[in-house]
């Protein structure tokens, strides 16, 4: 299985990101965001959490129009699997691969600790390894996490079985609690939390591993 987890300036969940799919069994391949192809054979692409260009303008945006960006839109296009996790979920809207924004968190403080997130839809290469409506614990850490889309949006989303999880106790004030969305053929996930903060005991919580180890099973068996 490989894996390219893409580098912006800014980014600082990209080695950590790395090391999840590692942990998977994924071979990694780095990749800058000035690159202008990606790696031959690649089964998923990570985009890390961060602060890609220093969020300037809107959180994502510019990284959104980077070169490499171009062939990441086409590879999910053509059918392949991406990953965003926190700042590559908001580069995910930029790019349109996923719908709706990811606005100032209500209470406009950054946020930063372990949240509890439900398993809304656990038929996807991303959830399966989860019960459906398992309750699990991941951290958050970021400043722009309201999730907001019109209320037809929100609609669809839910009746096509798209909102990938739920906070339980709402951090940021996203709207219907959405933590993460998938795409309609649910090969792209974007979510706020940081599944990749929570794969080793030492991280205080391993709920993280079952994306990873569960992508790498449902890739094996495509
Ligand atoms: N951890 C992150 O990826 C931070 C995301 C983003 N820059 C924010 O603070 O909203």
């Amino acid at each position: 299985m490989r894996a390219a987890v893409v580098t912006f300036p800014g980014s600082n969940c990209d080695r950590d990101l790395a090391v999840a799919f590692e942990a998977a069994g994924f071979e990694v391949h780095r990749v800058w965001h000035r690159d202008t192809s990606l790696p031959d054979g690649l089964d998923v692409i990570g985009l890390p959490g961060g602060f890609s260009f220093g969020d300037y303008l809107r959180c994502g945006a510019i990284a959104a129009n980077a070169p490499i960006c171009r062939e990441v839109k086409a590879f999910a296009e053509r059918g392949g699997h991406v990953l965003g996790i926190c700042n590559g979920f908001q580069v995910l809207l930029e790019t349109g691969l996923l719908p709706g924004a990811l606005m100032r968190n209500a209470n406009l403080h950054f946020v930063c600790k372990p949240v509890g997130l439900r398993v809304e839809n656990n038929q996807s290469p991303y959830t399966s390894g989860y019960d459906a409506g398992a309750e699990i614990t991941i951290p958050i850490a970021h400043h722009d996490g309201n999730y907001q889309a019109d209320a037809e949006t929100i609609a669809r989303l839910d009746g096509d079985g798209r909102v990938a999880f739920r906070y339980i106790d709402n951090p940021n004030g996203s709207a219907s609690d959405i933590a993460g969305i998938f795409s309609a053929n649910r090969r792209v996930l974007g979510m706020m939390p940081h599944p990749e903060r929570a794969i080793d005991p030492m991280h205080g919580g391993t709920d993280g591993l079952a994306m990873f180890t569960a992508l790498t099973e449902m890739l094996a068996d495509a």
